[in-house]
């Protein structure tokens, strides 16, 4: 089942202009969504109206009230003392299939994880979240959300400020996730790359370019994805 988003209108109460106009798109299940768009395009405004974050309108369909939704945004407020287990368990645990399971650093690994990501797990484990790196927290963060089943996932901007391997690392878990429906942000252009899936551009509320990777740099006219970010919002 996919989310259809039919001519949704979104105006902020006492704003003088609306953060979404007439916005029509299909985010599908079986790739993943990326939504573009410069500071203040309506992106989080989006995202916000598909959690129910904003009361959900009757333009979004395809989510019934019962469906669990994933949102991953921006600066989530925890305990900076809380440890990394403290923090993965609490996120896990919240998924019946690991009920009684004991938890370890492995938990957040993946098949192809390397030397590097195994070390990184470990040292995130028993680290305060208050001590680690915000590129630290987010792939803790992140990877644990990736091991929860949800029926949709919201990501806002997934990969900001983390390292080129963990940057990797992050795609390639939320790639995995896209039997189901998977939507997220990026203002890293050079992950469309990896991504290689829908890509929608918001520009002052409306789409203004939808298509895959290789449209895009077609439309945009560049092989440089940033190069023709600006061409397309200029
Ligand atoms: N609560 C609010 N009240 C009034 N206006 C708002 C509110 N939240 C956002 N806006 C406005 O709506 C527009 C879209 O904002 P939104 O946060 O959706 O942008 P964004 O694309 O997520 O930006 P960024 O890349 O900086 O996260 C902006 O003009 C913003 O100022």
């Amino acid at each position: 089942m996919d989310i259809e988003i039919k001519n949704l209108h979104h105006t902020y109460s006492k704003a003088s202009e609306a953060a979404l106009k007439d916005v029509s798109i299909t985010l599908e299940s079986g790739n993943i969504n990326v939504i573009l768009g410069l500071n203040g395009a309506g992106k989080t405004t989006l995202f916000d109206l598909i959690a129910g974050v904003i009361p959900r309108p009757s333009e979004i369909t395809g989510i019934k009230k019962s469906d669990n939704i994933l949102y991953q945004v921006q600066g989530m407020g925890l305990l900076p003392t809380l440890k990394g287990r403290d923090v993965a368990r609490l996120i896990l645990k919240s998924d019946f299939q690991f009920k009684g399971q004991s938890l370890t650093y492995e938990t957040l690994l993946n098949p192809d994880s390397d030397e590097n990501e195994i070390k990184k797990s470990q040292r995130v484990w028993d680290m305060e979240l208050g001590k680690m790196s915000p590129g630290e927290r987010r792939w803790l963060m992140i990877s644990s959300f990736c091991k929860i089943d949800r029926k949709v996932y919201i990501f806002d901007e997934p990969t900001s400020g983390v390292d080129p391997n963990s940057k990797i690392s992050i795609l390639n878990q939320i790639k995995n996730l896209s039997h189901r429906i998977v939507v997220l942000s990026t203002h890293n252009l050079h992950d469309l790359e990896q991504i290689n899936g829908n890509i929608f551009l918001l520009h002052e509320g409306e789409i203004i370019f939808r298509g895959n990777y290789d449209e895009f740099l077609t439309k945009g006219g560049n092989k440089d994805p940033n190069v023709c970010f600006k061409n397309l919002t200029n």
